[in-house]
């Protein structure tokens, strides 16, 4: 679970979790948040030892974080990882579905708003658009089926994690969700979609910019010019 500044929302979010998911241990990758993010985690992992917090010294990126999530998952022999944000837009209720995708065989379960069964809840016409035209967008220049290509809410196996090569990865930021489902699903492994809620925030403020947005547009088209014309630059032979 990545936290930049919600400090509003983690320990709603947290118990929430603990809830859906009693069993799951919970890594919070916090970089510095000046809102004081960091210690409410640590307050937490201090009653609850299935919490574990890891400090990064500043903000580096959400897809930075995953991979660093990823990375520990892997280093710690779990077969599943999840994540999901901490701003309360993703129900901790619908993890079990997540969990129950993966277990029944799938590599990747996406959370995914765009299907029969998905919903936003109180999300203004502009972040509607933004995530239609990314995925749009996505999907036609890296000629992929699914349907919610920048979706947070996942759960992945571990042969996925081991898959994605996690050192290899272009994206700093949002980009990441785009980058590694595409990739999954270029290598062939099982893919379920599973309808989710996504609720806009109900505190603190989004961390999406457009260098953010422009990063991610860029290597998407990066990639879909490799897939066509071959390698141009960075990731070469995964293309
Ligand atoms: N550690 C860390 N966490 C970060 C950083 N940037 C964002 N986060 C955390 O990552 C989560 C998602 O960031 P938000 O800024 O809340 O995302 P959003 O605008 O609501 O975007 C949602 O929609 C995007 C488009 O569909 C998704 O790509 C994204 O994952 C998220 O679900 C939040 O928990 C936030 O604290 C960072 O640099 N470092």
């Amino acid at each position: 679970m990545p936290t930049y500044n919600e400090a509003e929302t983690l320990e709603t979010v947290l118990r929430g979790v603990r809830r859906a998911a009693p069993h799951a241990d919970i890594l919070v990758i916090d970089d510095g948040s000046p809102d004081g993010t960091g210690a409410i985690a640590d307050r937490a992992a201090s009653e609850d030892s299935q919490i574990t917090v890891h400090h990064r010294a500043g903000k580096l990126g959400l897809g930075t974080a995953y991979r660093h999530g990823f990375q520990h998952a892997l280093a710690h022999g779990y077969s599943t990882a999840v994540e999901m944000d901490s701003d309360g837009s993703h129900l901790p209720e619908q993890l079990p579905d997540l969990i129950s995708a993966v277990a029944s065989g799938s590599d990747l379960a996406v959370g995914t708003r765009w299907i029969p069964g998905g919903e936003i809840v109180n999300w203004p016409w502009y972040r509607r658009l933004i995530s239609r035209t990314g995925t749009g967008v996505a999907r036609v220049a890296l000629r992929s089926r699914l349907r919610d290509l920048t979706s947070g809410y996942r759960a992945l196996s571990a042969d996925a994690l081991r898959e994605l090569d996690l050192d290899r990865l272009d994206s700093q930021g949002y980009g990441f969700q785009v980058e590694t489902a595409w990739l999954l699903e270029r290598a062939g492994l099982p893919i379920a979609e599973v309808p989710i809620t996504f609720v806009e925030r109900a505190g603190g403020s989004s961390k999406m910019s457009p260098g953010i947005v422009l990063e991610a547009l860029r290597n998407v088209i990066r990639w879909g010019f490799e897939i066509r014309f071959g390698r141009l630059s960075g990731r070469g032979s995964r293309v």
